[in-house]
């Protein structure tokens, strides 16, 4: 079977006062249909640099990235964010606050006749757990049940690739527990292809199929 998600020897650069200033190269991996990716590393590696330049807000400067058989990224290419057929579950994508539960949800599904994105919308709350919260505001929600939403929004527009950038920072620990778990769970039944960033390494064995160590902009292992 072919890749879902593959970056082959990428290079991502920040454009500073003295010119580019590389922070990830010579960046590979490859990642089956169905699996969760993570990387881990400490803080300024290059993690969250890897993620916004999948999703398609850092241009590569060198090599590229496909996701299925799509060419998303190189030095030539570049499709925009919202043609990538990426989720993304990051700290910075709060879940509006006017908006109920089930609106945050529907929200990405606005092209989709009424009553199929209604039934979407019911389904991906219930494949969260969160039925009976459709109506609901995020502020009536505990951390944990917003992350939740937060997650039935990512998924459901069905991104052909879910990204999830420390998803449960914010939560304190036990519920950051839980939750990793539950999340690992949903993905599952999902089938979801998702690669997850973090810098909590139980997190990233409980969560993830395989986990890449990443040390200043490089991948210096990749599990299976
Ligand atoms: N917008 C930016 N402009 C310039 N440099 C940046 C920018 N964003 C990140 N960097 C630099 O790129 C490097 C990698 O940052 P990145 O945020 O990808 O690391 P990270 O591994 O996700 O860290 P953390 O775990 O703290 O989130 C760091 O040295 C950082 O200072």
């Amino acid at each position: 079977m072919s890749a879902a998600l593959q970056l082959e020897e990428v290079r991502l650069a920040y454009e500073g006062a003295r010119g580019l200033h590389t922070v990830v190269d010579g960046f590979s991996l490859a990642l089956d249909a169905g699996r969760i990716g993570c990387l881990l590393g400490p803080s300024g590696c290059g993690k969250t640099t890897v993620l916004r330049a999948i999703a398609g807000f850092e241009p590569v400067r060198a090599g590229s990235i496909r996701l299925g058989d799509r060419l998303l990224s190189s030095a030539t290419v570049h499709l925009p964010p919202e043609e990538r057929r990426v989720g993304m579950m990051f700290q910075e994508y709060a879940l509006f606050p006017h908006l109920t539960a089930a609106q945050n949800v529907g929200f990405g599904l606005r092209k989709l006749p009424p009553a199929q994105r209604q039934a979407r919308v019911a389904a991906m709350l219930a494949l969260v757990g969160l039925g009976d919260a459709a109506g609901r505001y995020p502020h009536e929600l505990s951390g944990g049940q917003q992350q939740r939403i937060a997650l039935a929004r990512a998924l459901a527009p069905s991104p052909a690739l879910l990204l999830l950038d420390e998803p449960f920072s914010n939560l304190d620990a036990a519920t950051r527990e839980r939750l990793t778990v539950e999340v690992r769970d949903i993905l599952k039944t999902a089938g979801q292809t998702a690669v997850l960033v973090t810098h909590n390494e139980a997190e990233a064995r409980t969560m993830a199929d395989h986990v890449g160590l990443m040390h200043n902009g490089r991948l210096t292992r990749w599990t299976a």
